[in-house]
């Protein structure tokens, strides 16, 4: 199904039901890292997940994504069931609907800029979109850099690179995983505005995971993790990012609206 198909019917992009996930650690010893999690995002919507390290917040973003398997509940994307798909499904609902930004690049050092993007088409035996490739590059000021090898950029370079390389697929759902978490000012700023720019798009929707107030303050809703759940008042109370409360998560508590 479509993301303006799932849209017409109703479905939210992401949505999660009492999602739990455990891991044994040692025989007969196990942790729960995330505690019966709701969770629900909307379309044209960036959505935040903020909260202190260690409280979930990127195990819930693989779970929400199908990148990892929770252990109860269930988290559906599109009205589809993630967690319950076969591999081969999985992989090519992943490949048609979503994106996946990571901390870590995960580029290849032995293809250029252009190729790095190029690959998920090459993959697939299909052509590169090269002048949506262009555009891109030009849009994240990385034009110059088309031919050079991704070995020689700055990580806030190679960031942009690996953000062109998700975008260029124009996926209806991105999950990102504290994407300027080592980012200079100005490549943080590129990324985040692209992120918003997808999330304007009233058939897209972004998730992403920070503990950046730039870029939680950009985001449409803002919900917080605490000790593997949501924490009551999620998206309306105050956010703890570096100790300060969001101007919009203020707004809200106050009944002063903003996006819900
Ligand atoms: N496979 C695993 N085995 C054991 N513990 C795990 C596993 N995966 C995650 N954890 C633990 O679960 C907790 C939540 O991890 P997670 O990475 O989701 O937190 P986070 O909120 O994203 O943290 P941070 O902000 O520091 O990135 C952490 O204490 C982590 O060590």
């Amino acid at each position: 199904m479509s993301a303006k198909a799932a849209r017409i019917r109703g479905f939210a992009p992401v949505e999660a039901r009492g999602l739990s996930k455990s891991v044994q650690v040692r025989k007969g010893e196990s942790i729960d890292i995330l505690k019966e999690v709701d969770f629900q995002a909307s379309w044209g919507q960036m959505t935040g997940i903020v909260g202190p390290s260690g409280s979930g917040k990127s195990t819930l973003l693989y779970c929400l994504a199908g990148l990892e398997q929770a252990t109860g509940g269930q988290a559906s994307v599109l009205g589809q069931p993630i967690g319950s798909m076969s591999r081969t499904k999985l992989a090519r609902f992943r490949r048609e609907h979503l994106g996946f930004v990571f901390q870590a690049y995960n580029l290849v050092p032995t293809l250029n800029v252009e190729e790095n993007i190029a690959l998920p088409f090459m993959l697939r035996g299909k052509k590169p979109p090269h002048g949506e490739i262009i555009e891109l590059l030009e849009r994240f000021g990385l034009g110059e850099r088309r031919k050079s090898d991704v070995g020689s950029l700055s990580g806030g370079e190679q960031q942009r690179v690996a953000l062109a390389r998700v975008l260029v697929s124009k996926p209806d759902v991105v999950f990102a995983d504290e994407p300027t978490g080592a980012l200079d000012q100005t490549s943080g700023r590129i990324v985040i505005d692209e992120l918003h720019r997808v999330a304007s798009d009233p058939c897209r929707a972004v998730i992403v995971v920070t503990h950046a107030n730039e870029v939680a303050s950009r985001c449409d809703r803002v919900v917080t993790m605490v000790d593997g759940r949501m924490s009551e008042g999620a998206g309306v109370g105050f956010v703890p990012v570096q100790g300060q409360p969001l101007p919009q998560a203020q707004a809200l508590a106050a009944g002063r609206g903003g996006a819900q």
